[in-house]
This record gives C-alpha cells, structure tokens and sequence, in this order.
C-alpha cells in the first residue's frame, strides 16, 4: 500500500482489501502514466528541457491551474520521449506500476502522432510498444491492449495520421483494439472527427473517445452519434442531462470515471461534488481508471477507495465496481470470466478470513 496515498475516511482494512483485489483499467495514458524516477531519469537525459529532474519538485510542477495548464505540461513530458527506447522504456515500467496494484489487463491510451511528429520512425514506435507488451505480459502477468488517441487539437492532419498508423496492416500492432479522441474539448467540436472513427470501426476497432470532460452534455452526445462512442472517457457533464444519463444506462453504455483527474484538471470543484453516485443512481455502468496517475498525485487503488468512500461500498460493493470494469472492457469472453471469477475468489477469501 502506498502509504501517502491512504484516505483517511477509509478504513484501513478497505484499503489491503484494494490492494490485493484483481483490476482490470480501462482509461489511462501512456506518458501520463510515466512515475516521478522514469520521468526524472529522461529529464537528466534530455537537458534541454524544462522538466524537473528532483521528483520532489515535480509535484509542484504536476499542480495544474486548469486543464490547458494540464496540457502544456503534459506536452513537455511528451517532449522527453524521444527514441524507441525510452518508449520502450516507458511502456515497460508502467506495466510494473499496474502489477504491483494487481491490474490484470489495461487498455492503455497511446497518442502516436504525438511521436511521430517529433521524429521517432513510426515502425519503430510500434515494435517498441509491442515489445514491451509481451515482456510485460510474460513478465508480470499483466496484459495490455491499446488505444490509440487523435490529440483533437492538433487538427484534422492529427486524426488523419493517427487514423493511417490505426489502420493501416503493415503499421497496426497487434494489441491495438480501441480508437480515441483527446486533449481539450473546447473549440474541438466531436462530429469533424466521423470520418476517422468511420475507418477505425470499420478496420474492427472499438470506439472510446473522450466527452464531457471539459464541456457539457452535447459533447457526449455527438461522442455517441457521430463517432459511435461504445464508451466514453469520463462524461462527466453527463449528469446535467437526465435524458442522457437514461440512454447511457439503457444502452449499457459505461462511463470511465477518473475521479482524481476531474479535480487536478479543475473540471470538478471538490470529491464531494464528483457526479460518480448520480450516474449510480441513474442505473450507468460505471468504471473506475486513473487517467494520468503519476500526475495527479493519484493511482488505480487510490482511486478505487476514492469511490469507496463517494459511493459508500464495503468489499462486494468494490468487487462490482473491479467486475464492471472487467465487463465493460474489450478483452474477449474466457479473458472477462476469468478476470471476474479471480475477483469472486479473492473476495470470498477475504470475506471468510
Ligand atoms: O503532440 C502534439 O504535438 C500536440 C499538439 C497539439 C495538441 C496536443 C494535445 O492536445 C495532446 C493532448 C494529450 O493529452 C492526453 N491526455 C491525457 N489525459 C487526458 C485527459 O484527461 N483528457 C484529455 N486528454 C488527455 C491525450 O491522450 C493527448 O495525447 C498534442
Ligand atoms: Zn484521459
């Protein structure tokens, strides 16, 4: 257990129970995973950036004055990944991160433009990834899959690039299995995005852009009627329109809720006002992820008590929660049940102790 991150509202038994419970993520960025040693160690690499080397400045520097802050941040981190191997690198030690919180299968959000266009060779990039997945998978049992994002705000050659490494049979990973859509929502409108979500669902890839992050309601919508949203990062707004709260739970249409973020980005004031128990009471399949841990001073079991707390759960109560993430993932239906039936079992051992 990491002890700075302990809420104090949660029982400390609650807290081991977390720990030890099998996850599986569904919303997380790759170099917003990078943990305070990686991302100083590339720091000290590349000199010439601004970033801190001393991992206890970078706390300052991970205090976010909104979410633009957030990303001009996030861009400078972006700026230290620079060959195949820190990527490499990078994808590796995340994977570590994930097992030692007992995370059993990720889809973790890969932004390629975002290195391609700062020169890495885009077949390079995508052995690197896949190289680090398999080690991570024989290594520490932890199975990755991907995602990969257009940063919206890069414009449509962003979505066009993203849309070609996404689809594209020599260049395609294996472990690709979703297409996204992120950065800031204000002033990138969702529908301009259709045809690149059009070719990624038609070359079999699930759709899962962010919505309602930043923005209210509608934005979630267009996320579900023009790019076939069959999750959708965050929506948080979503809870400002009760129409839209019934068709995501009538649809079965899960929300990937990061707590954490909403309040170090400033979309939410406070933990207390997070709508995680409207979209409870509202029948929506919730899912629980920590978006860009490291940066928000968070992880995936931080944010599992986070909700513990917000929703008042006991030990089944987060096993729901672990399963719902297990169900709503894209991982094949042996992969779900035994991910779900790992979770029963360690709940009842728990329980029985
Ligand atoms: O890479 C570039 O050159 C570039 C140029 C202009 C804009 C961008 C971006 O906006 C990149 C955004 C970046 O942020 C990632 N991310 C991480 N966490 C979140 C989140 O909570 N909400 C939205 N985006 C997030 C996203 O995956 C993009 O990679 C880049
Ligand atoms: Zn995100």
């Amino acid at each position: 257990m990491t002890e700075h991150l302990v809420d104090p509202d949660v029982p400390r038994d609650l807290h081991a129970f977390i720990a030890g419970l099998p996850k599986a993520e569904l919303h997380v960025h790759h170099v917003g995973s990078a943990s305070p040693r990686i991302v100083s160690e590339l720091a000290a690499r590349h000199a010439d950036s601004k970033v801190p080397t001393d991992p206890e400045a970078l706390v300052d520097y991970f205090t976010f004055t909104d979410f633009a802050h957030f990303i001009d941040v996030y861009l400078s981190v972006v700026d230290l990944i620079r060959t195949p191997e820190d990527v490499r690198l990078l994808t590796y030690e995340v994977a570590r991160d994930m097992a030692r919180q007992q995370v059993r299968y990720a889809e973790l959000t890969i932004t390629p433009f975002s290195s391609t266009r700062r020169g890495i060779d885009e077949g390079a990039f995508m052995d690197a990834i896949e190289d680090a997945r398999k080690a991570a998978e024989a290594e520490f049992g932890t199975v990755l899959r991907w995602c990969f994002d257009i940063p919206g705000e890069a414009g449509l050659e962003s979505a066009e690039e993203t849309a070609r490494l996404a689809t594209d049979d020599r260049l395609r990973p294996e472990g690709l299995v979703s297409f996204g859509l992120g950065g800031p929502e204000i002033g990138v409108a969702r529908p301009q995005f259709k045809p690149y979500f059009d070719r990624a669902i038609a070359a079999g890839l699930h759709s899962v852009p962010h919505a309602g992050e930043t923005t209210g309601p509608q934005t979630v919508w267009d996320a579900l009627i023009d790019l076939r949203a069959e999750r959708i990062g965050h929506g948080t707004s979503s809870a400002q329109d009760p129409k839209l709260l019934a068709h995501l739970a009538e649809r079965r249409i899960p929300l990937e809720v990061c707590p954490t973020s909403n309040i170090a980005t400033r979309a939410v004031r406070t933990l207390d006002e997070h709508p995680i128990k409207e979209f409870v009471r509202a029948g929506v399949p919730v899912t629980i992820n920590s978006d860009d841990p490291p940066m928000f001073g968070t992880d995936l079991n931080n944010e599992y008590a986070v909700a513990a707390r917000l929703l008042g759960l006991d030990e089944r109560g987060l096993a729901d929660l672990a399963k719902n993430g297990v169900e709503a993932s894209f991982l094949d239906a042996p992969g779900k049940a035994r991910i779900a039936d790992e979770i029963d079992t360690y709940t009842a051992a728990w329980l029985a102790s």
